[in-house]
């Protein structure tokens, strides 16, 4: 059998790390290796960057014969930079029409794979530690987005820019709009508002594609969905979805047999 691959997301809190079957990339005549992936994952990590020693750990002893790394944070380097079968893919790799050049790669691998997946067009919501709206047209072009602060991100910033206010995290039921204490205050102002904001992006978005399929990610997409925002669909491997595809795409234009040959 040959050595697995290891596909690396850096993230501002998290990096994150796929380890799947090299039969990933085989030749196939359709986009079914994509829908294979939940059946030739091995293991999935997600270490916040203080820990990046347990991922070493957990790791390095294993062999790959193909590593990716997509990072949003460049001054991070892993002991998997510099190897010689690793690859960095950055935004300008992806293809996708009219992303500009300082788009984060975690959106544009993102929104390419949810695409080549579900379907373009696509809008796609990464709940992280910034919350990012990507959508892309039935062309495959870039129609625009949005950033904002997260979930965290806004407990984070009321508690370090006040005298008084406490650092919480989210409820998890949704709490009434109008509350009569500091902590519901500040859980309900966080919430509903980025909850009826999201939505209006949403709407907006549908009325132009009525068709289109909205897939959140990230480490909040679960806790959106239980409060009720109206995704289509949560899959926290859009990222992962988004190297593999890359893979495809090459193969499909560079076959090793042909270059091989050259
Ligand atoms: N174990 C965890 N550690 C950190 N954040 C977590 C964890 N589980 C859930 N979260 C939530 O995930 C959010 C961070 O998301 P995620 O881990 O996707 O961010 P990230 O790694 O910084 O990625 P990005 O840079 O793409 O936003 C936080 O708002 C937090 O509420
Ligand atoms: C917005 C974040 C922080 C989300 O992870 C990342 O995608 C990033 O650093 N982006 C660069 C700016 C942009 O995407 O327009
Ligand atoms: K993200």
């Amino acid at each position: 059998m040959n050595s697995p691959i290891l596909l690396i997301a850096i993230g501002n809190t998290r990096i994150k790390a796929m380890i799947c079957a090299q039969e990933l990339f085989e030749d196939c005549p359709d986009r079914s290796f994509n829908h294979s992936l939940n059946h030739q994952i091995i293991a999935t990590h997600a270490y916040p960057h203080a820990q990046i020693d347990q991922l070493i750990e957990r790791i390095q002893d294993q062999s790959f014969s193909l590593i990716t790394i997509a990072s949003v944070v460049p001054n991070l380097q892993t002991p998997w930079h510099d190897l010689p079968q690793t690859q960095i893919i950055t935004t300008a790799d992806v293809p996708l029409d009219g992303l500009y050049s300082s788009m984060g790669s975690d959106r544009a691998l993102a929104a390419f794979g949810a695409g080549e997946f579900y379907g373009y067009p696509i809008l796609v919501i990464d709940a992280g530690t910034a919350i990012t709206l990507t959508a892309i047209d039935p062309h495959k072009k870039l129609m625009g987005g949005a950033i904002m602060a997260g979930l965290r991100s806004q407990f984070a910033m009321l508690h370090s820019n006040t005298a008084a206010l406490p650092m919480l995290t989210a409820p998890d039921s949704l709490p009434h709009r109008w509350a009569i204490n500091t902590n519901t205050a500040m859980q309900t102002g966080i919430v509903h508002i980025l909850l009826m904001g999201l939505q209006a992006y949403i709407d907006d978005w549908r009325s132009q594609f009525p068709e289109s399929k909205v897939i959140m990610t990230g480490g909040d997409a679960d806790q959106f969905q239980k409060w009720g925002l109206a995704i289509d669909i949560v899959d926290p491997n859009l990222i992962f979805r988004g190297m593999i595809s890359f893979h495809r795409s090459c193969l499909l234009r560079f076959p090793p047999d042909r270059a091989a040959h050259q």
